[in-house]
């Protein structure tokens, strides 16, 4: 591999081994992959950052490096720790507060905005064409495709390396000529009166090329659901979105059409509660955007209490204090609000029968990671079977 005079002093360990390690694995990975140069970050997002996730090979991992005191070279965000932050939740337990914290005393001791959210571009929305070093699939999806910038989809590891390097190995997603739709995908006007994150699960599962997706206009947030259930049901890290990812980031060559007819999705609706199980209800996986916040207000008015089980939503504590007016109305309707958390990186204080939520990731991890039954629904109808 191709390295600038800067790249190699810093790796034969000129500016601490910390960093000479970092990156000598994003040399390595790089190499292994076929890349011959190092491109130039703008902003690392680094998942892998919750105890409940990495436990305590992660955790002496991330302080070995934070003895030394490097900082971070570039704009670097965290992902959701395993701890609900706002410390209000009676849904999310805290019993990793302690680990928690040293993990985050590490990370931002290095230079981290302490945002613990997996919708980072919410803080610092990415330009087109611009480099990333991302983790956390769902927001790789969307740097790509809402925003046309270019980052791979990294784990934790690679994009810390990244952080403090502020380089990624040149390969995959950062060359235009690997960011070129293959099949077309139509939606047909049936899955529109569900969320489109059943359409994600659907297109994760079984379209392996590029998709170029026609959709009707649709608020960000179903957007953010929809890419985030074909990441976490496929592999998927672009999906051009005609009319919306930018031109210019993208080629098309169309090999196949399909259009996505109801049938193919319904399976993915899941379960509908019975009369007596528990329901948890539950928004924001991806983290819930202001978007959602306001449909939540509209909704909730309405009610005082919930008649049945729970509604969680988790945010990041920034978009929290931002909206608190709306989040106050939430919580005087007793909605238990996670903040800088989900129930994908974290431990539940008790068990559910049931989830039902507008989130197709979250379909495909809670029956996983928590063993509950879980089923697809919309806004409203999750705030009517638990308020009603
Ligand atoms: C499922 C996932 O959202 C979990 C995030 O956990 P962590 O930040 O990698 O611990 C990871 C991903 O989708 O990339």
């Amino acid at each position: 591999m191709y390295l600038t005079p800067f790249q190699e002093r810093m790796l034969k360990g000129e500016f601490g081994w910390v960093y000479a390690k970092a990156l000598e694995i994003i040399v390595k990975v790089g190499e292994a992959l076929g890349s011959d140069r190092l491109v130039e970050i703008s902003h690392a997002h680094v998942s892998g950052v919750s105890y409940s996730n990495i436990g305590e090979p992660g955790l002496d991992f991330l302080r070995d490096f934070y003895r030394e005191m490097p900082r971070f070279r570039v704009y670097t965000t965290i992902n959701p720790g395993c701890v609900d932050y706002g410390m209000l939740s009676q849904v999310i337990d805290n019993k990793y507060l302690g680990k928690q914290a040293l993990i985050d005393e590490a990370l931002v001791g290095m230079g981290a905005k302490p945002v613990f959210t997996c919708i980072p571009y919410y803080h610092r929305p990415p330009l087109p064409g611009e480099h990333l070093a991302w983790g956390e699939s769902s927001a790789v999806i969307f740097a790509n495709s809402y925003f046309g910038a270019m980052t791979n989809r990294e784990g934790g590891p690679l994009a810390l390396a990244s952080a403090l390097t502020g380089f990624t190995y040149y390969h995959g997603l950062h060359e235009l000529e690997n960011r070129v739709a293959r099949v077309l995908i139509k939606i047909s006007p049936l899955i529109y009166n569900k969320p489109l994150s059943l359409a994600g699960l659907w297109i994760g599962e079984n379209v392996r090329k590029v998709p170029m997706l026609e959709i009707k206009e649709k608020p960000l947030y179903e957007i953010k659901a929809l890419l985030a259930a074909m990441a976490a049901s496929g592999s998927h890290a672009l999906a051009v979105l005609d009319g919306i990812t930018p031109k210019g980031t993208y080629k098309t060559s169309i090999e196949e059409t399909i259009t996505l007819e109801f049938s193919d999705v319904e399976k993915y609706i899941g379960e509908t509660p019975g009369t007596s199980e528990t329901v948890l209800g539950y928004v924001g996986c991806p983290h819930t955007h202001p978007e959602e916040l306001v449909i939540l207000r509209r909704l909730l008015e309405k009610y005082r209490e919930p008649k049945r089980g729970r509604l969680l939503v988790t945010m990041p504590p920034e978009i929290a204090s931002t909206y608190s007016s709306i989040v106050r109305l939430l919580l005087s309707r007793k909605v238990d609000i996670a903040l800088g958390t989900c129930p994908v990186v974290s431990v539940l204080r008790k068990k559910y029968d049931l989830m039902l939520t507008n989130s197709g990731k979250a379909f495909f991890y809670m029956r996983k990671i928590h063993g509950l039954k879980v089923g697809i629904a919309s806004l409203k109808e999750i705030v009517e079977s638990i308020y009603t």
